[in-house]
């Protein structure tokens, strides 16, 4: 066992000369001076400028992952066999990237982290052979795996068989999809290739300034488009984290991405057969009244008298979660929806959310495909969904609607609707429209659903409602000189004491449960026990058909 950064021996500094083979002492020094050239594959100046830029190297970024000592390295002697260009030349141990396995909080991982400091990064035969390598043994061996990328694509020198190697990734990245958890760390540029292997992967995690990701560069672009576009406009971590999606976290510097990484690897089980890490149960012994906490309690003055005035939704996620631990999900990304893991009770879940406090959380083209990926990598992965609900409707406009927010907004209902696993829903607020129907109904399948006696479940609000169905009414009053307005309130409010309420839906079963505000963490609780043995299968299939 070792670190990455450190040689397994030490090269005597008296044996300048090269040590003689054929005695066992001179083939150990053989040995440490293969593995010394090995861990420097880089030449020192090339890790000074990778320091000078804020970057760590390909075997410091495993250091800081893998728990100390841990690291187990493969194929450190592998060199490419390229002889096009004078490659044969430069043949350096490892071909530029650096593989293996290790612990992270004590849990099997494997990694692969590739070496810009060597041919760019790029990525070559052996170097491709390597990866390959890694995954099969992670899938075989149902461990997660995590992919520090940092290059330049395809080795340009060795042709269609990097190509052939990147399809060789490509496919296995799909096969593990849903069999191990697979997250890609995003370090330094990356383009061509590349980008798509972390694309294929669950998780993609960039770092602010330092990380790049483009299919073609701002000089292809120029010479095509004309378009002027900077690196870090164009690919920066901040533009795949709000822009794109394609990110799901932006970390603050290298240590703060591979941090998320291993938080993250915490709320994920080791491959789909098995179950997520638990910890230490938070819920006291006895009724669910007896542990309501005073922080429970400001649930019950949490939702505003106005239905238009917005609140933070995290309020109430953590209040639920164990110790509030939050971890978001693409938090920067449709912020009008809410996605990230937490504990409830020691055991996973998987949270989303509308939030009030963004387009009223209204669900829109993002927000469904952000939750949708979400659900799905939950229901891949047995964690439970937990979801809360103020949602005004999906948004209205010509861009949505030509975008396609029919198809892609129809990726959430499929989502839910396939999902396996349990789901438990709370509707704090609004629950309008086809909006109810997507976000974690009982008619998609959820188990338990539960509302605050300030939930509005209906078609839509009141204000839209009493416009519609009373329209010749209000026109009549209007033109015989009765006070509009009051008579509109008036009917707002029947409306309301009518249909916009839970009670309704409660009588129908669609809601399980009005509860008070406070006592969500227990019920929530309480249902996801219950469910902890929820079996449930779908019809033999080859596989769906999401729409895409
Ligand atoms: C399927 C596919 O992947 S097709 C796409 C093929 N790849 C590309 O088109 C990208 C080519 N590379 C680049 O555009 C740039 O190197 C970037 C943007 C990735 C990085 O730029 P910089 O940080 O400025 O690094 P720079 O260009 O100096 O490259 C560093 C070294 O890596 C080498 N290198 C970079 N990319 C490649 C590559 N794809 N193949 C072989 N060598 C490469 C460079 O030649 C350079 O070598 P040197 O130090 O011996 O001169």
């Amino acid at each position: 066992m070792s670190s990455a950064t450190e040689p397994i021996g030490r090269v005597p500094t008296d044996a300048s000369a090269a040590p003689d083979v054929h005695t066992t002492a001179g083939k150990l020094v053989d040995l440490y001076r293969r593995n010394d050239e090995a861990v420097h594959a880089g030449s020192a100046r090339a890790v000074e400028k990778q320091h000078a830029k804020g970057k760590k190297t390909a075997r410091e970024r495993i250091d800081l992952l893998l728990d100390p000592g841990s690291f187990v390295e493969l194929d450190e002697l592998a060199r490419h066999r390229s002889t096009n260009f004078g490659q044969e030349r430069n043949r350096p141990y490892g071909d530029g990237v650096v593989t293996g396995y290790g612990t992270v909080d004590g849990r099997p991982v494997c990694v692969f982290s590739q070496d810009v400091t060597v041919f760019g990064g790029s990525l070559g035969e052996v170097y491709g052979e390597k990866i390959v390598k890694i995954m099969d043994l992670a899938i075989k061996t149902g461990r997660p795996i995590v992919g520090i990328n940092e290059g330049g694509g395809a080795r340009i020198q060795e042709g269609v068989v990097s190509l052939g190697l990147y399809g060789e990734i490509f496919t296995r990245n799909v096969r593990a999809s849903g069999v191990i958890p697979q997250i890609s760390l995003i370090m330094g540029s990356n383009a061509g290739g590349h980008v798509y292997s972390p694309a294929l992967t669950d998780f993609v995690v960039m770092v602010d300034q330092t990380s790049h990701m483009f299919i073609t560069g701002p000089d292809v672009i120029k010479t095509v488009t004309g378009e002027d576009v900077t690196f870090e406009e164009l690919g920066g971590g901040r533009t795949h984290n709000t822009k794109s999606g394609n990110a799901h976290y932006l970390g603050s510097d290298e240590e703060d991405a591979i941090a998320y990484v291993k938080e993250l690897l915490s709320y994920l089980p080791s491959n789909n057969l098995s179950d997520a890490p638990t910890f230490e149960g938070t819920l006291a012994e006895g009724s669910i009244s007896d542990s309501i906490t005073d922080e429970d309690k400001e649930l019950d003055t949490l939702i505003p008298d106005s239905a238009n005035q917005p609140y933070d939704m995290h309020e109430v996620i953590n209040r639920v979660l164990d110790d509030g631990d939050f971890l978001e999900v693409q938090p920067l990304f449709a912020p009008n929806i809410l996605v990230g893991f937490g504990r409830v009770d020691g055991h996973s879940v998987g949270v989303v959310a509308n939030q009030p406090t963004q387009f009223a959380g209204c669900l829109d083209i993002d927000a469904s495909e952000k939750a949708a990926r979400f659900v799905r990598t939950c229901d891949a992965f047995n964690i439970p969904v937990l979801t809360f609900v103020d949602v005004p409707g999906f948004l209205p406009g010509t861009d949505q609607e030509w975008n396609g927010i029919i198809r892609r907004g129809a990726k959430l209902i499929y989502a839910y609707a396939e999902a396996t696993v349990p789901l438990v829903t709370v509707i704090t607020r609004k629950a309008y429209g086809g909006a109810y129907d997507v976000m974690g109904s009982k008619h998609l399948g959820a188990d338990i659903n539960l509302a605050w006696p300030t939930a509005q479940i209906a078609v839509m609000g009141a204000s839209g409602a009493a416009n519609i169905v009373h329209r010749k009414t209000l026109a009549a009053a209007a033109s015989n000189g009765e006070d509009v307005d009051a008579l509109r309130a008036q009917l707002q409010q029947e409306y309301e004491d009518t249909l916009c309420n839970p009670y309704v839906a409660a009588e129908r079963g669609y809601v399980d449960s009005v509860i008070p505000p406070s006592y969500t963490r227990g019920y929530v609780a309480r249902a996801l026990s219950m469910l902890r043995d929820k079996r449930e299968t779908l019809p033999p299939k080859k596989h769906g058909n999401i729409p895409l």
